[in-house]
């Protein structure tokens, strides 16, 4: 119950479709429990009082109440559906804004295909629950009272005998559930495993084909499929075992009800249409409580998935504006690290140890070292992706936390490695940042970036839709979108990770030509593992393992004799004076 309560206010604003359908249902009940009730009245003062003048009017009764019974049960099942829907739709909405501000801490760990199923099949079991298994739950009660009030009202004597299996049906219902719930959360569990290695083999299909390795593939993915199928034939067999063991207590009932109510008719005790009443009445009770067990699924469902969806809803957002945090349109980009250290997680080695350094509006910081030194942590620290464990990192000599997380955004304009972009069209993509750009700035922006001539030739220029992850488009193509995307924010801090990596040499000159325009007057920061990338930054940063080891520009680094700048210069260079002395 804790789940519903904490997921209360996505449901209880549309009250109001509930409760009316369950007003609906009431009549439905009402009407139903009146079948019986007119069955024993034809027999007993019609039939057998040979009232035979009541029958058009038992008859028009009987008509009028099937009509009745029929609108309600059309009103009650389009309000409580409206009632469901409502309420997921907001439920859906609240996820996938929690999902925009969970910290990147989150996705570290978290799988695609088990976000996307708590989204879709979570939210839907859920919903099926509040559209249908609620009020299946308040009719069940209501009719099985109505029809008990009814028996104990005609004949109380017969009414215990008939109904005193019912708590072993009680009891079996109950120890069904509390095997069926963690079944249900196994399965959609395994659910959730079997659509992340979809979306994996999907995402990852060029490195799948480019090593063969389809059947290992088909391979894992029956491991998950299997498991899936067994939790479902686990969770089939509690129902085998259980559903006709609470058949076989319900015809217990109704044999017990006819040995004894047929004795009673006999001695004359009862009417027997009290007997025929009861007869109807007893499946009233015994149905519903034999459908109990589908209830209880929905509701173990719908607690399984509330669960998980509550996960996510209440997952801590660690990186958020602090009150009062300063909104600014334009920073001026200077950025200064004094003593900055940060680690991931608890576990792991620190990622960045001791960093200081100064950033003035508009010089170009060189980032250089080996893999795993700490060159994107610091540039994702300065998005305030992350937060560093120790030290301060400050902008415009303000601290970063200052500042909302919007103006630090606005003001950042990051090119990675591997840019994603968005299946549509190209302008859409270019503008992403800054959707209200006009056209001559995308085209600015493009030309800036050497993509303009290229997106001419697409066949619809700037309206081509492109395929999902910019597919249709080479490397190096979607890396130069992904600068004008950068360039079009106009951004006073400018991040290039690694950017030029994907791009030939000559076209990497001509957008680090276009670059060095661009950059002017914004604080840049190049990660690059290309020493050629790096000549023209003012500031060049050496990182080793987590710390800076040197710094300078340029000339100053290569005069350092030993330096780790110079050790990876002449690593770079030494191939093309081979190649020179060779090629004499
Ligand atoms: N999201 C993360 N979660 C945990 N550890 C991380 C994460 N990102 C980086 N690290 C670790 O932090 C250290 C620094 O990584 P970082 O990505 O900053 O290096 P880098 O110099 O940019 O490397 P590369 O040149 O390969 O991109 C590495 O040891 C890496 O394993």
């Amino acid at each position: 119950m804790e789940i519903f309560k904490k997921l209360k206010h996505f449901y209880w604003p549309f009250k109001a479709y509930f409760f009316w359908s369950i007003v609906l249902l009431l009549a439905v009940t009402g009407f139903t429990v009146a079948y019986p009730v007119i069955l024993k009245i034809t027999i007993d003062s019609v039939i057998l009082d040979q009232n035979y003048g009541w029958i058009p009017y038992v008859a028009g009764g009987f008509f009028l109440i099937t009509m009745l019974k029929g609108i309600a049960v059309y009103f009650h099942q389009y309000l409580g559906d409206l009632f469901g829907i409502r309420a997921v739709f907001e439920l859906r909405n609240a996820l996938y804004e929690k999902l925009q501000y969970l910290p990147f801490r989150y996705y570290d760990n978290a799988r695609t295909g088990d976000l996307m199923s708590r989204l879709t099949a979570d939210v839907e079991g859920f919903r099926f629950f509040l559209s249908f298994g609620f009020a299946q739950l308040i009719n069940l009660f209501m009719l099985v009272t109505l029809s008990m009030g009814i028996m104990f009202y005609y004949s109380p004597s017969l009414a215990f005998v008939t109904l005193g299996a019912m708590p072993f049906l009680i009891v079996t219902v109950y120890q069904f559930d509390k095997k069926v719930h963690p079944a249900f959360k196994d399965i959609r569990r395994s659910f959730a495993g079997m659509t992340t290695k979809v979306q994996e083999n999907i995402s990852g299909m060029t490195t799948v084909k480019s090593l063969s390795k389809e059947d290992f593939e088909m391979g894992r993915f029956g491991e998950k499929n299997t498991d899936y199928k067994d939790k479902y034939i686990y969770t089939s067999n509690i129902w085998s075992k259980y559903f006709p063991f609470m058949e076989l207590i319900g015809h217990i009932c109704v044999v017990v009800l006819l040995g004894y109510g047929g004795y009673l008719v006999i001695n004359g005790e009862i009417q027997p249409g009290v007997l025929v009443a009861f007869f109807s009445l007893i499946w009233f009770i015994i149905n519903p409580l034999m459908n109990l067990g589908f209830i209880v699924n929905t509701f173990s469902q719908a607690k399984a998935s509330g669960e998980r969806l509550l996960e996510v809803l209440e997952e801590p957002e660690d990186i958020q504006d602090k009150p009062g945090a300063v909104e600014k349109d334009r920073l001026n980009g200077h950025v200064s690290f004094n003593n900055v250290s940060h680690r991931y997680s608890e576990e792991e080695e620190p990622a960045l140890q001791n960093i200081s350094f100064e950033a003035a509006p508009g010089k170009t910081i060189g980032l250089i070292g080996a893999t795993g030194s700490g060159k994107t942590s610091i540039t994702q620290l300065i998005t305030r992706f992350y937060e560093p464990d120790s030290g301060s990192l400050m902008v415009d000599g303000r601290s970063i936390t200052d500042y909302t997380l919007k103006t630090i955004r606005k003001n950042t304009g990051v090119v990675l490695q591997e840019s994603f972009l968005f299946s549509s069209t190209v302008k859409d993509n270019i503008s992403y940042g800054r959707p209200e750009a006009s056209m001559e700035r995308i085209i600015d922006a493009s030309k800036r970036a050497d993509a303009h001539d290229f997106i001419m030739q697409l066949p619809d220029g700037y309206d081509t839709v492109l395929g999902e992850r910019g597919g249709g488009l080479s490397g190096g193509q979607k890396q130069r979108i992904a600068i004008a995307r950068a360039i079009c924010v106009d951004p006073s801090i400018l991040i290039l990770d690694d950017a030029t990596s994907a791009v030939d040499m000559e076209t990497e000159a001509k957008i680090q030509a276009a670059f060095r325009e661009v950059m002017q007057g914004r604080t840049t920061f190049i990660i690059a593992h290309r020493i050629s990338s790096l000549l023209h930054a003012d500031e060049i940063l050496v990182l080793n393992e987590g710390r800076i080891v040197e710094k300078g520009n340029h000339y100053e680094l290569l005069n350092m004799e030993n330096g780790h700048y110079r050790r990876i210069y002449e690593l770079q260079y030494k191939d093309k004076n081979q190649f020179l002395l060779e090629a004499r």
